[in-house]
């Protein structure tokens, strides 16, 4: 199969950037301005019975899951900036758009609740397993329309406000000096980390997003833990969601029809999540009612204690805390594998933010502030272009709730848009040489020459619905870059690795790389 995409990898020609779609389309709007028909829009023909859906079937399909990013690429290649991939068994059509203009105007133009068609078994854990706990707000995520809208109304302000992130940088900088110190204990005697790094990773996403929608140090960061302990659990639990989620959600959906044993399993794992949950957001509460009783000033109170105030249910925190955490661990440990492995292999640019940093912080244990970390413009460039370059999303979706003229076609209310960022992330026409791993392109001298659509490369989404944690994702990969290179020196003399889409767009393959102190 990885085979057929390399074939079709070959006979269409990469750089190609123009679509002929609306290059047509164009020209057939000059002399009629009708927009064509559905049924014209390019893509790969279905074929009777199986549709399209055989193309993404284990054994048979062309394509495979993990190559998930090439073929967006090939799609784009063969058919140009809008394709679609219909008679898909069991799921509405899905359009791609490759057209920045045209994602600009989607997003500017969606409703107050747009629709993401996302996580399918998580909308069927919430909706009809468990309908009996999510009741009458549901969350974010997997969640729609008005029960959307007023779930996200309540918690947007709490997360997002600036100063909520600014509350978090001393505890996230004290996770990340614990993660740092295992760093090194777990070095061999060439100063490489083991094969199985990218476990610790998880820990240390696991260990923030606790701090932040828990107001809890889980503990998942210590050394020997014990098989029944709670943070070995909650470790087990995570890494199940991320090994399994991809199976259930991108491959043939058996459980949708038939309850698998591997459904059963991601049912009693997500209510292990929710336990979890109710018991830190119940101690939080009852912190809380201290702090209330003692006067202390609104200023000091952590996000959780916000929403707790904000509503007398505490239900509220407790499935907001399970949304943060069922998407704030994978998301943010697979985008932390990607920018470490780019970091530990682009030497130059390491260099570059060591300098940067040793300027910024004098010492190598220089308490970090907003201040200081506002001042790393090449440390935060260089995230945005690790995001730019291999998305770790790749690619955003929105459910069409009206009819669209879309590049010069009639696309019907139902069908799945997908915006593929990383394809137009890495496009000539919106990005100056895509291929050039340039940080430099996001500092402010720079970006008007080197960044030429705005819409181009959006990791984190955009409008009402976009990423309600990029904050703090932005906070805890700028946390980790700044201790760890102010401090070490991280290389990779390995082969190189390969990206892959296991549900999240990272590096496949061990992250054994070598950490040596530096000298001052
Ligand atoms: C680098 C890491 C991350 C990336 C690339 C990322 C990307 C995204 C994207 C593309 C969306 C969809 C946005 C849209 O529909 O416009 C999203 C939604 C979301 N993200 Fe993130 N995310 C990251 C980290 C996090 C973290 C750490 C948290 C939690 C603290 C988080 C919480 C959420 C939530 C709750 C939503 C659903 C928002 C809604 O539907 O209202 N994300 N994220």
């Amino acid at each position: 199969m990885r085979g057929s995409v390399r074939l079709l990898t070959k006979r269409y020609n990469s750089s190609s950037s123009v679509c002929p779609a609306a290059v047509e389309s164009a020209a057939h709007a000059k002399v009629d301005s009708e927009p064509r028909p559905y049924a014209q829009v390019p893509g790969p023909k279905p074929i009777p019975l199986l549709g399209n859906t055989w193309r993404l079937l284990p054994l048979i399909g062309q394509y495979q899951i993990s190559d998930l990013a090439k073929v967006s690429k090939i799609l784009y290649n063969e058919y140009g900036k809008i394709v679609k991939l219909s008679g898909l068994v069991g799921r509405p059509d899905l359009l791609f758009v490759y057209d920045a203009q045209e994602i600009e105007m989607m997003y500017r133009t969606e409703t107050d609740a747009p629709h993401r068609p996302s996580m399918p078994c998580l909308v069927k854990y919430k909706s009809e397993v468990r309908k009996d706990f999510f009741g009458r707000l549901p969350g974010v995520v997997g969640v729609h329309g008005e029960p959307w809208r007023e779930f996200r109304t309540k918690v947007q302000r709490p997360i997002l406000r600036p100063a909520a992130v600014v509350q978090y940088i001393q505890p996230i900088e004290e996770v990340t000096n614990q993660f740092l110190d295992r760093m090194l204990q777990i070095r061999d005697e060439q100063d490489e980390l083991p094969n199985d790094f990218d476990n610790d990773i998880h820990k240390w996403a696991l260990e923030c997003i606790g701090r932040i929608a828990l107001d809890v140090r889980l503990g998942c960061l210590d050394p020997n833990l014990a098989d029944d302990s709670e943070p070995m659990k909650i470790i087990n639990g995570a890494k199940f969601a991320l090994r399994n989620i991809a199976l259930l959600e991108l491959k043939f959906p058996f459980w949708r029809y038939v309850p698998t044993p591997l459904w059963g399993r991601y049912v009693k794992n997500m209510d292990y999540f929710i336990e979890i949950c109710m018991k830190h957001i119940d101690k939080a509460q009852d912190r809380l009612q201290k702090k209330l009783d003692a006067g202390t000033p609104e200023s000091e109170f952590s996000v959780v204690e916000r929403i707790l105030m904000s509503d007398p249910d505490p239900k509220l925190a407790y499935v907001l805390a399970l949304d943060l955490i069922l998407v704030g661990i994978d998301t943010i440990s697979m985008a932390v594998c990607s920018v470490l492995y780019q970091l530990a292999t682009r030497t130059d640019a390491q260099e570059k933010m060591y300098k940067e940093l040793k300027k910024v912080l004098p010492t190598k244990d220089t308490p970090l502030t907003n201040n200081l970390l506002e001042n790393m413009p090449y440390t935060r460039s260089f995230i945005k272009e690790v995001l730019r370059m291999y998305s770790t999303v790749i690619g955003n979706g929105r459910t069409l709730l009206e009819d669209k003229v879309i590049c010069g076609y009639n696309i019907p209310k139902g069908v799945q848009l997908v915006f593929p960022t990383i394809v137009t992330g890495n496009m000539p026409e919106y990005v100056k040489d895509p291929d050039h791993f340039y940080p430099e392109r996001w500092l402010k001298e720079h970006k008007a020459d080197y960044y030429r659509h705005p819409f181009a490369s959006l990791p984190y989404g955009f409008g009402v619905r976009m990423c309600l944690g990029r904050r703090f994702a932005d906070l805890e990969m700028q946390i980790l870059l700044a201790k760890l290179v102010r401090s070490y020196k991280l290389e990779y003399h390995h082969e190189p690795l390969e990206y892959k889409v296991t549900f999240m767009y990272a590096p496949e393959g061990p992250l054994r790389f070598k950490m040596t102190p530096r000298d001052d």
